[in-house]
């Protein structure tokens, strides 16, 4: 085919064209979030259950149980884990906790572990904790001791940092808190807020896992989307996500039952989420919840003042002046006095599953939020255009799953829009089967575990048509973005990861190669046939008088182009950094590299063919003014 390249460009590409979609679905609690102890803090867990007891076991004989403790180590934190060492043991007798399915130990590396402690009984006993990790066959591997009295019954705290010499052989690893058996003999310890951290991104408090977040910082993303998702709504009302619970001390955090099956820490709140977005110099696109829980209850008509209330707290929270809001006044005692910067905010999330009383939902909560926020854009989530909204949403949130043949074949997907003033953020976007007629299956039915080249370069070949439609697509985002491997709700991800390593998938470097090699301006040529196999895209990024052209071939046989451009000058050589693999290829825990990008100097000029791989993306660029 032979592709001819204007020579002006059609419109400017928003600098937020390319970014992330987070909600916690297996990826905050054990994954992007660094605490490293599963169940710390037995929040929303009932009392005196098995269950409760959830990551925890006994050491060498202790009797646990997780109690309502009748004086809790804070109002948010009403359940403590009981110990008892019973008479006649003998050695370190305690609990430990087994992580997120792992805890892996690096030698050099500093952990900081913390726990609050009380004695139901004050005695004259005097002895010491011994904190540590060691492994799941019980080889220490670092511990230190904190010498304790039983003098009063009252919390107090225990913080210590371990530094293990030698790094454990796999993530098959304990936390363990342990005293000696004959000297505590028949004592009685209340625990509360366990943590164990290691060493976090950009060594933020509270931070996040510098693995995963360092993989998802070499993106590039320009915004990041959060709560959810799904993992904002609540199944009941009061199961939603609320800002207000997610703030502040640990100790003053409650968790939630979270919409994924598990409860949520709220560790990763919204100050944390908010501080990850400065880090990376991401937008927030957040949400506030719209008044319906996905068991299919709404809030009524003339009754959504204090949800209006809650989430003009949650933005003001945000971007509110210190000096007039509570809630801008408590973000600068946390430590950020200045706002931080916000322009999207979505209202609810695919509420096109209750599109009757969105009507009211939408219209009640815009209505009071756009007055008291007039630089604010709100992002419906019904279906655009339908029902029709008051007032008119100038946002809509698209979100498709789909297979990977219909992913290359709608690329032209936003090309018939009307341009009429409304912009679009495509959220959520994957190809994740290969049934048509059962797209949310089971892996049985064609679901994907794992993006394939297949799939991925179908998704590119929709990106390019993001590209080209990119004067009213503002944002894009595949989801979901992150999950644990021993703990899924959904498959494929963009990025997988386990207690030890993460995964970059294939769908995760073409996401990355769209993110890191923009242009500010688009530049028309010869459109691809929309029910074709062979995509592309022209951009130009000014700042190094570059054209950066995208090209994706969704099938197994290689694609010859020949590039037509009308500049004056053209260089001779290029780059081309191209992803290729069979269309089966994922890069899995067993081959975790099989499909990564490779660089290559290509010959260009004012004519130049270039031959695209059989399933491949690839991304051309050199210097043409
Ligand atoms: O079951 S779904 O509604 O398909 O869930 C999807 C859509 C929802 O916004 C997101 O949380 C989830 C996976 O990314």
């Amino acid at each position: 085919v032979t592709v001819t390249v204007s020579a002006t460009t059609s419109h400017p590409i928003p600098t937020t064209l390319w970014g992330q979609m987070f909600e916690d679905i297996s990826s905050g609690d054990g994954g992007l979030y660094a605490e490293m102890l599963q169940n710390r803090a037995f929040q929303q867990v009932t009392p005196n259950t098995t269950a409760a007891l959830n990551a925890w076991h006994s050491v060498n004989g202790a009797a646990l149980s997780v109690v309502a403790d009748p004086i809790p180590v804070s109002s948010a934190l009403p359940n403590s884990l009981q110990v008892t060492v019973p008479a006649g043991t003998t050695g370190p007798v305690g609990v430990g906790n087994e992580g997120y399915f792992g805890i892996k130990v690096t030698a050099g590396s500093t952990y900081t572990a913390s726990f609050h402690y009380r004695f139901t009984t004050a005695s004259a006993f005097k002895g010491s904790f011994t904190v540590g990790l060691q492994t799941a066959g019980g080889q220490l591997l670092v511990s230190t001791s904190v010498p304790i009295t039983a003098a009063n019954t009252a919390w107090a705290q225990v913080n210590v940092t371990l530094r293990p010499t030698r790094s454990a052989s796999s993530t098959a690893n304990n936390f363990t808190v342990t005293l000696d058996g004959t000297a505590a003999s028949g004592q009685t310890v209340n625990f509360a807020l366990f943590s164990l951290f290691p060493p976090t991104f950009k060594n933020r408090p509270n931070g996040m896992r510098v693995d995963i977040a360092t993989t998802l910082a070499e993106m590039g993303p320009s915004f990041f989307r959060l709560p959810g998702g799904n993992n904002l709504e609540g199944q009941i009302i009061s199961q939603r996500w609320q800002w207000n619970a997610t703030v502040g001390p640990l100790l003053s955090r409650p968790g939630r039952v979270g919409d994924w099956g598990y409860v949520n820490t709220d560790g990763l709140g919204l100050k944390e989420y908010l501080d990850w977005c400065e880090d990376l110099g991401m937008q927030a696109i957040m949400a506030i919840w719209s008044g319906f829980s996905l068991g299919g209850a709404a809030i009524a008509e003339g009754a959504l003042g204090p949800y209006i209330q809650q989430a003009s707290d949650q933005i003001n929270f945000v971007i509110g002046d210190p000096a007039k809001s509570a809630p801008a006044a408590l973000r600068a005692s946390l430590g950020h006095p200045a706002a931080y910067p916000l322009k999207y905010v979505e209202v609810g999330n695919e509420d096109f599953f209750q599109p009757s009383t969105y009507t009211y939902r939408w219209h009640d909560i815009v209505t009071a939020l756009q007055t008291e926020f007039p630089n604010i854009h709100f992002i419906a989530t019904s279906d655009t255009f339908n029902p029709i909204l008051s007032p008119n949403p100038l946002q809509y949130d698209v979100h498709v799953y789909q297979t990977p043949t219909w992913f290359a074949q709608n690329s032209f997907f936003y090309d018939g829009f009307e341009r009429n003033a409304t912009t679009y953020f495509e959220g959520e976007y994957a190809a994740i089967s290969l049934n048509a007629s059962d797209i949310f299956g089971t892996p049985a039915d064609g679901r994907l575990l794992f993006p394939t080249m297949q799939s991925s370069t179908g998704e590119a070949a929709f990106m390019t048509g993001l590209e080209r439609n990119s004067d009213i697509v503002f944002s894009a985002s595949y989801a979901p973005l992150l999950n644990h491997l021993a703990n899924s709700q959904w498959t494929p991800n963009l990025v997988s990861f386990d207690a030890g390593n993460v995964y970059p998938s294939t769908s995760y470097y073409v996401q990355k190669l769209f993110s890191l090699n923009r242009g500010d301006a688009y530049i028309p040529s010869t459109l691809p046939t929309p029910l074709g196999t062979l995509f592309w895209s022209v951009v130009r990024k000014t700042s190094t008088q570059e054209v950066i052209i995208k090209i994706s071939n969704t099938v197994g046989t290689a694609a010859p182009l020949t590039f037509v451009l009308p500049f004056a000058t053209v260089a001779t050589t290029g780059t081309a950094q191209v992803l290729s693999g069979a269309q089966n290829a994922s890069n899995t825990p067993t081959t975790p590299n099989l499909v990564v990008p490779k660089n290559s100097t290509i010959r260009t000029g004012k004519t130049f063919s270039y031959q695209a791989p059989p399933f491949s993306l690839s991304v051309l660029t050199f210097v043409a003014h």
